[in-house]
């Protein structure tokens, strides 16, 4: 399975911003929206281009536009604060939804919504979720997406923990997996250390 590990300077900061216990709620949120940014715009790196021909004000040239316009599918609640984002940076994506909410005592996912198209033969997917710790989330979200035929995903996450990478991995799924960092490990609880906390509650308050 490919990791990319974006790990630039100014990722570095943004994410030193969303770690911060002192960060408040809307400070969280902006350092997620640009740190999304960056994140996207390297998961995008080999999508591939078909051309087409324009002329500028001057003279003839080729136009580059995305070939498979991808799906994003931010994974509810924490995905939603990089939804808008990812959005912005490829305008011409579908845009589909999955809602889980993580026991917290079993770890397992509890699907609450889920708003996908029935064929993804062909698509790429991009999975946008800033968190994967046990990887019981995204998991449970790309089988979603493998029922309906996709076979080209990403899952771009703010922080990965070494035991979620290792499900992935071991799961077999046809994932690759964009972070800006993979931490130490996950505690008793199932939270990733050194971490962020909560990353539904950072952005939305406590439930
Ligand atoms: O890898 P896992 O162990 O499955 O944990 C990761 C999941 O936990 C968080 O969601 P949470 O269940 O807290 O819901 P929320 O986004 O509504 O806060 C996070 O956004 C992931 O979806
Ligand atoms: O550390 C963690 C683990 C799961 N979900 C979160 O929001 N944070
Ligand atoms: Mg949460």
């Amino acid at each position: 399975m490919d990791v990319l590990l974006v790990d630039h300077p100014l990722t570095k900061a943004r994410l030193s911003i969303m770690r911060d216990s002192r960060t408040d709620n809307a400070s969280f949120r902006h350092a997620l929206h640009e740190l999304t940014t960056m994140l996207v715009y390297e998961a995008m790196r080999e999508a591939p281009l078909r051309t087409e021909p324009i002329s500028t004000p001057v003279a003839d040239t080729e136009a580059y536009r995305l070939a498979d316009p991808p799906l994003l599918v931010p994974v509810l609640r924490a995905g939603l604060g990089m939804a808008d984002q990812a959005h912005r940076l490829v305008p011409e994506a579908l845009m589909g939804f999955v809602g889980l909410a993580r026991d917290e005592e079993t770890l397992q996912p509890t699907p609450y919504m889920q708003s996908l198209p029935p064929d993804l033969t062909g698509r790429p997917v991009f999975v946008l979720d800033p968190m994967l710790a046990t990887g019981g989330s995204m998991e449970y979200t790309i089988r979603l997406l493998a029922e309906r035929g996709a076979t080209d995903v990403t899952a771009v996450c703010a922080l990965a923990a070494p035991e979620g990478l290792d499900r992935l991995r071991e799961s077999g799924l046809p994932v690759r997996v964009v972070t800006a960092a993979v931490d130490d490990n996950l505690n008793d609880v199932g939270f990733i250390l050194p971490g962020l906390g909560d990353a539904g509650d950072r952005q939305y308050g406590a439930r």
